[in-house]
């Protein structure tokens, strides 16, 4: 589908920096003159934020693996209808801090759905509407986590609560989507320092996008 905004999504494993360059990334696009939303997956609207609650709820722990690809896919269908869609009707650029690759990653790849079938249900919630640009954060899934286990702020979720080897399979379902997609994701170096990493994405969306 071709809107009249630009949609730029964010990937990549636990603790990657995503939130913190998106952040960043907002204020360089709005100072230089751009009308420019973030949100978030799951969540960004009212009933995608309290599906959220309910994937994301520790005690959670009988979910089925499935149920958890329909979730996601049901909070996402909702935030593409209520908020992602009008605003590239309007012409915003729209950061969106994950959406369906993380769903074909965890989902699809680790937890072992199959990605073909988990893009299948993702195509009877989003359609045609697929990123413009999709930013993948590089970094050792060890190192992600370690910086979350760093930041006493942040609470550790049911996902964040899985294994190590769950974790290294989302990285690897990451790799296979990169090469399955190599003209819209790309990938910078997240091991790199914050500067030198809001520098670089900086440099990807001006180059490919504005
Ligand atoms: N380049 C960096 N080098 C070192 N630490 C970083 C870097 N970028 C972010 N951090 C820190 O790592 C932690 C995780 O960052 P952030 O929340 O931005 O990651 P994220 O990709 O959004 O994670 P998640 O998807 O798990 O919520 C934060 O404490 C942040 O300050
Ligand atoms: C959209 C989406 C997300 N996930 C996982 C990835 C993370 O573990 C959490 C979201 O937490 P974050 O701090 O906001 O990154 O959910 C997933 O498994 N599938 C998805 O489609």
């Amino acid at each position: 589908m071709v809107y009249k905004g630009k949609f730029i999504t964010f990937e990549g494993p636990e603790g990657a920096g995503k939130t913190t360059v998106i952040s960043k990334l907002f204020d360089f696009l709005k100072e230089e003159g751009w009308s420019v939303i973030i949100t978030r997956e799951p969540g960004g609207i009212r009933i995608a934020e309290k599906i959220r609650g309910i994937i994301l709820d520790n005690e959670h722990v009988e979910m089925d693996a499935k149920t958890e690809a329909l979730l996601y896919a049901a909070a996402r269908r909702q935030h593409l209808v209520e908020k992602i869609i009008p605003a590239l009707d309007k012409g915003f650029i729209v950061l969106c801090d994950r959406f369906i690759d993380s769903s074909l990653a965890y989902q699809g790849h680790a937890r072992g759905l199959g990605i073909d079938e988990v893009l299948s249900i993702n195509e009877f919630a989003i359609g045609n509407t697929i990123p413009d640009l999709t930013v993948f954060f590089d970094i050792d899934p060890e190192e992600g986590l370690a910086r979350i286990a760093k930041n006493s702020d942040r609470e550790k979720n049911r996902l964040d609560e899985e294994g190590m080897q769950f974790h290294r399979d989302v990285y690897n379902g990451y790799k296979e989507l990169i090469h399955r997609y190599p003209d819209r994701i790309v990938v910078t170096d997240a091991s790199l320092s914050q500067l030198q990493v809001i520098e670089n994405v900086s440099e990807i969306i001006s180059s490919r996008l504005i």
